[in-house]
């Protein structure tokens, strides 16, 4: 077990846990990927085993398969269960409409094609990742490798056209190779200098052969759970219009921390 957490753990972990508490029993529920949602999966595991809470999670990827599967999670595929009642996600950044940037873990394209599935999407964050306008975060589009340099260039040059490009997209590397995504595809990580019309840039961008899908996520999430490093988390719920603050008691256990060294 760690000795402390950072600040910014605990905020994940508080917003992560509160989450955990929209979730019903019987729910089928898609688990999202990321250091938040691992937190998420954690919180989850310990009601399955401290309250006997009976859910189906679908992972959004390989890394989250294994963590629930390790944590006694029961999994399913999107294909088994075929609609959820919610998911559960990180977001690398969120506006006030609750639209979000998200694959900085590369797990985009299942944890777009899961949420669309779900009657809900709440997303966890740190309040680190609210923004009022979307795009410091470079957006990450995921492709087919093959010719994965022309797409780039085809990228870019809708990016210019639409007065948005700020610096060449870049392939996202794992060492000296590329990154490849779980649906064996790569990632393109786009430098904007604005994100213009979201909505437009993702409709626009998904048009491009060679683009499997974009990191955009927009009129997907219903409610963020914003946690910060002092227990407190904020939850505005963009359909109800409303927004309360909570407090969370940072007290993981050391369960919790079982699959961290
Ligand atoms: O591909 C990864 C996902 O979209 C993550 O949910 C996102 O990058 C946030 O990750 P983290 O919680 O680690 O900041």
């Amino acid at each position: 077990m760690p000795a402390e957490l950072s600040p910014i753990d605990k905020a994940k972990f508080v917003a992560a846990k509160r989450a955990t508490e929209f979730v019903e029993d019987g729910m089928k529920l898609g688990l999202g990927t990321g250091s938040t949602a691992a937190w998420m999966v954690r919180c989850l595991a310990e009601r399955i085993r401290e309250e006997g809470l009976r859910v189906t999670g679908v992972p959004t990827s390989t890394r989250t398969a294994e963590l629930a599967a390790s944590l006694g999670v029961p999994l399913a595929t999107l294909d088994e269960v075929k609609w959820l009642d919610m998911t559960i996600d990180g977001a690398d950044e969120f506006d006030p409409h609750l639209a979000l940037i998200k694959g900085g873990g590369a797990a985009l394209l299942q944890e777009k094609i899961v949420a669309t599935a779900s009657d809900q999407m709440i997303v966890i964050a740190d309040a680190a990742k609210e923004v009022t306008q979307l795009g410091a975060f470079p957006l990450p589009v995921e492709v087919i490798p093959f010719g994965w340099q022309t797409t780039k260039a085809l990228i870019e040059e809708t990016l210019v056209s639409l007065d948005v490009l700020n610096r060449d997209c870049t392939l996202r590397m794992n060492g000296e190779r590329p990154l490849v995504t779980d649906e064996a595809n790569f990632i393109i990580d786009l430098h904007l200098k604005r994100i213009g019309n979201p909505r437009q840039l993702a409709l626009v961008l998904n048009q491009i052969p060679g683009v499997v899908e974009n990191g955009l996520f927009i009129d997907i999430c219903d409610i963020v759970v914003i946690g910060h490093g002092d227990g407190r988390v904020t939850v505005r719920d963009i359909n109800q219009g409303t927004e309360g603050e909570d407090f969370v008691e940072f007290a993981p256990t050391d369960n919790i921390f079982a699959d961290i060294e």
